[in-house]
């Protein structure tokens, strides 16, 4: 097997009050969708954050695209290939308009100013977002600035992508949109979401986060709106990878609704 995109290992991660990440350990491969899912202020995000650098572990080892990452100049080719939708929209956007916010991206990769215009339009197009491009960002509603965040992410092409609750706010319709671009996408993506339907129709495999360490995970859906998700244990430390693809153990099955 190709060696994985991002590799975390033995990460502990800790605020002043309290310790999030505890030995966390994870392998990350290029045909991966994985569903990240745990309950809230387990540090999903958090973990987002550490792998493009934007929290730094108080241990344990990031490596990606093959080199350990510890520096912030380690970290900045990490972000011109791994894209990170923020939680929040408003911490993604900041320019007048929606067109400069989404060709924001491609400029800073260095393209010219007509690469990065046609990238953001094109980009723009692709997400059914044509019209937005003269849009007053700050105006938007909350579901459209959750696609104009997508299109910042997007437009820069990234290797991989981290989508943290990616369908906030999002009206039905807005959201099979989204599903329907991503299916489509090839990139290996970590997706934190509490949408199971969103997780269900994309995602190839689970990791729940409690107590600071990932287990294997199963989503399984249950007549239309019932999900029930198996939980695997593992060893602590063990690093999370195709290695332990889940299978049905008797006794780790826990329902988190
Ligand atoms: N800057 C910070 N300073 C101190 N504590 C923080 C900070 N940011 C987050 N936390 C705490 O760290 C924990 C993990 O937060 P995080 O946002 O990573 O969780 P999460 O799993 O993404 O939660 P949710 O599902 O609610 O979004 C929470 O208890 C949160 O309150």
């Amino acid at each position: 097997m190709s060696s994985p995109l991002i590799e975390l290992r033995h990460i502990t991660f800790e605020y002043p009050d309290r310790r999030v990440l505890n030995d966390l350990s994870l392998k990350l491969h290029a045909e991966d969708r994985v569903a990240l899912i745990g309950p809230n202020g387990a540090g999903k995000t958090t973990l987002l954050q550490l792998i493009v650098g934007l929290k730094r572990p108080s241990s344990g080892q990031i490596r990606v695209f093959d080199a350990e990452r510890r520096t912030e100049r380690d970290f900045h080719p990490v972000r011109a290939r791994v894209g990170l939708l923020f939680q929040d929209s408003d911490d993604q956007l900041f320019c007048p308009t929606v067109l400069e916010d989404v060709a924001f991206g491609p400029l800073n990769l260095g393209r010219s100013a007509a690469e990065a215009r046609q990238d953001a339009l094109d980009t723009l197009e692709q997400l059914g977002l044509s019209g937005f491009a003269d849009r007053v960002t700050h105006r938007l509603s909350a579901g459209e600035k959750r696609m104009v965040a997508l299109a910042t992410v997007l437009a820069m092409h990234p290797a991989v992508l981290l989508l943290d609750e990616p369908t906030n706010g999002l009206d039905e319709a807005t959201e099979q949109r989204l599903i329907d671009h991503l299916a489509a996408l090839p990139q290996a993506m970590i997706m934190v979401s509490h949408d199971r339907r969103f997780l269900e129709r994309l995602s190839t495999r689970a990791l729940e986060l409690t107590d600071g360490r990932l287990c294997e995970a199963t989503l399984h859906r249950h007549g239309h709106s019932h999900y029930h998700t198996h939980v695997h244990l593992h060893a602590p430390g063990t690093p999370v990878d195709h290695a332990h693809t889940p299978s049905e153990l008797p006794h780790g099955d826990h329902d988190l609704e």
